[in-house]
């Protein structure tokens, strides 16, 4: 698997605050990433520096084998700030057709290119629409669609679903995961849920300082999984602890348990909806692994 970001040590204050502090991880091709962390944690800056807006105090970054700003770049990597703006007063072709020339494509190349990306993001039909004419799922579309533009092979999304209703914000992750056979996306967000479901990589920082998680990475001898219940079944703990195969098991919160069982134990799961289906319990969510909130914020 390819190495597409690589950063060494990366150091980055504003006066006395250190908003990253000595940061180091490594991207590959074909993963989904997501950047998660409190507010003030460093997001923000290090995104950022990986666009080469920012330059760094300390440290090494190389992406798609490249220092940071280096022309063959241009295009490669490119970003959906948190508050990406659209200007009311021009259509979306010819917004995202300047955006394509400044990009170097002549104008039948731009228009074709906006083309291109407006279809990949469903918005064939609305070349010719003022922004004012769309709902706010289909601007952040437009958004991405800005993004998209030059296939790049890296896209970072700031807080891409953020302030959107529940339906436009599945729009978009359905979106997002469409797309993702073809681009490496680094997500921000601060729903886990929804990080749950695109990402099979977490980076979490705090206070400047990183941590990673491979989500799908065997932990030791033993694996994982999260069961959500319907209702807080009586002795379900206990009787989770009594199920063939199962190591460990704690409460992580009302209703939900983190099992631990044999890592050689095949088809673990339909074992457990068997066993719930028996004890006649319904289940409510079973996520392979630790769902991302239990990993990041419990130490068990
Ligand atoms: N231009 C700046 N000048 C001074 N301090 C800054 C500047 N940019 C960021 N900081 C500080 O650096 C720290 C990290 O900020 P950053 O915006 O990267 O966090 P974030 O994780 O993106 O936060 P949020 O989730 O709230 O967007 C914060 O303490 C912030 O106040």
């Amino acid at each position: 698997m390819s190495t597409l970001i690589e950063v060494k040590q990366l150091s980055k204050s504003f006066g006395n605050k250190k908003a990253l502090n000595d940061v180091s991880f490594t991207i590959d091709a074909g993963t989904t990433t997501a950047l998660v962390g409190p507010n003030g944690a460093g997001k923000t800056t290090l995104f950022s520096i990986l666009c080469g807006y920012l330059a760094p105090d300390r440290g090494d970054v190389k992406i798609l084998g490249q220092p940071l700003r280096h022309p063959s770049l241009f295009g490669k990597l490119t970003a959906l700030p948190q508050d990406a703006m659209l200007d009311p007063r021009f259509s979306i072709e010819k917004q995202m057709s300047f955006y394509g020339a400044l990009q170097g494509f002549s104008k039948s190349e731009a228009l074709k290119e906006t083309a291109r990306v407006l279809e990949l993001v469903g918005l064939s039909d609305n070349h010719h629409s003022q922004i004012n004419e769309l709902s706010h799922g289909m601007r952040k579309r437009v958004c991405i669609a800005q993004a998209l533009l030059g296939s790049p092979k890296i896209v970072l999304l700031d807080e891409a679903t953020a302030g959107l209703d529940p339906l436009h914000a599945r729009e978009i992750r359905s979106l997002i995961s469409t797309l993702s056979d073809d681009i490496s996306f680094i997500l921000s967000s601060h729903d886990l849920a929804e990080l749950e479901r695109l990402c099979d990589h977490v980076l979490y920082l705090d206070q400047g300082k990183l941590t990673a998680h491979n989500r799908n990475a065997p932990v030791g001898q033993s694996k994982y999984i999260t069961l959500q219940l319907h209702e807080q079944y009586k002795d379900a703990l206990e009787r989770l602890k009594q199920l063939s195969g199962v190591l460990h098991v704690t409460q992580s919160q009302n209703k939900e348990y983190i099992i631990e069982y044999q890592w050689e134990f095949e088809q673990f799961d339909i074992h457990l909806l068997k066993y719930c289906y028996k004890c006649n319990w319904q289940y409510h969510q079973l996520v392979n692994g630790h769902t991302l909130e239990n990993q990041l914020f419990q130490k068990d």
